[in-house]
């Protein structure tokens, strides 16, 4: 995927120059990840207490939403043993035989990393509950009547999962793990940090206010916020001027990312709720086909956001606008007094 087909604020959809540029932006130690100061602390302590027994680290899941750092972290605990990684995917798995090839060729120490574990082969989840607790795994030779299973030993290593979805793994796969790291999305301050990093490493010289203005649009996201950062700097090298609160605005705009960071097809919902649907409730199907967009699309990427911003609300008749969000889009509630929707500034 070129940059030109990226969605600005979908956490998920990262382009190939995107992937070179988080590559190269990526922290490298615990200490220089920003945020997440239990999940840090918790590492720190697990890594500390391995190394301390000269033996390879607990098995650790990683939880929580695209684009928060789990990859990251995964290089991070590789890199702070002084470990090699591999890398590789749940889709990537589909038959016991893949994950075979790959626990018998691990290293003594290795750290494994299997991103969107929830969607491995079900054939290689229970091929992995051996692996993990026992370090072995048993390879069926043969077929029919004839097969017969050879146990083979595996190098001690570690599994670092990443998962957006962790109630979809069996409990038998999650109670293997030692540890389990919620990563929550960041608040703005850390955001900052994020993007103040990004840009003294890109060399692009920028404000407190403008880093602040960002801030405020990336959905508590990393990877959303240094993705904004090359639009501004794209901005403000065009048009030959610096990267203040104008160019941020001005290149924001450009891109349809809102100061709440809504983008168009969050916008398309709000509006579909509130003018059409007089506010809700309004079930996810019908809200679906009426911005034309997938059910699974609104329902993992557009909610959480609209949610956890406070714009919609989930009940058990359908999605709900807030007052905030009547607010945010300037309307009025259909019966109600302009004035009680005014914000108190207004008054
Ligand atoms: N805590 C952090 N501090 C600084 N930068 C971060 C942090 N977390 C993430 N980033 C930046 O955000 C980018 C995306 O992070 P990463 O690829 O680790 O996310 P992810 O959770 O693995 O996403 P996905 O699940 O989509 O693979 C990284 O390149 C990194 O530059």
């Amino acid at each position: 995927m070129s940059d030109a087909d990226l969605d600005l604020t979908d956490p998920e959809l990262a382009s190939e120059a995107e992937l070179a540029f988080e590559g190269a932006l990526r922290p490298r130690s615990l200490e220089e990840f920003v945020g997440q100061t239990r999940v840090r602390g918790q590492l720190q302590l697990l890594l500390s207490a391995a190394a301390m027994q000269q033996r390879t680290p607990d098995h650790i899941l990683l939880a929580g939403p695209p684009g928060l750092g789990k990859t990251t972290l995964a290089m991070i605990v590789a890199h702070e043993g002084g470990r090699p990684l591999r890398m590789s995917s749940g889709p990537a798995i589909q038959h016991a035989g893949d994950l075979a090839a790959i626990l018998s060729s691990l290293v003594p120490g290795e750290v494994l990393f299997i991103d969107e574990i929830h969607r491995m082969a079900r054939s290689a989840e229970e091929m992995l509950y051996l692996a993990m607790e026992d370090f072995r795994i048993d390879i069926m030779v043969g077929k029919g009547a004839g097969a017969t299973s050879v146990p083979l030993d595996l190098a001690p290593f570690t599994l670092v999962g990443a998962t957006t979805r962790a109630g979809l793994l069996p409990n038998p796969l999650r109670d293997r793990f030692g540890f389990t790291a919620h990563l929550e999305f960041y608040d703005e301050a850390e955001l900052e940090q994020v993007l103040a990093r990004a840009a003294t490493m890109l060399g692009l010289p920028i404000g407190a206010e403008a880093v602040a203005e960002i801030a405020g649009r990336c959905r508590g996201t990393p990877r959303i916020a240094n993705r904004l950062l090359r639009r501004v700097r794209d901005y403000a090298l065009v048009h030959g001027g610096r990267a203040d609160v104008d160019a941020v605005r001005a290149a924001l705009e450009l891109y349809d990312v809102d100061p709440l960071g809504l983008d168009r097809l969050d916008r398309a919902v709000m509006m579909t709720i509130l003018t059409r649907f007089g506010g809700g409730p309004v079930g996810l199907n019908t809200l679906a086909v009426s911005v034309g967009e997938e059910a699974e699309t609104i329902e993992a990427v557009v909610e959480p956001f609209l949610v956890r911003i406070g714009l919609i609300t989930r009940t058990p008749r359908g999605r709900v606008a807030t007052p905030q969000a009547w607010r945010h889009f300037g309307l009025v509630r259909e019966g109600e007094d302009a004035a009680a929707t005014l914000p108190i500034d207004d008054l």
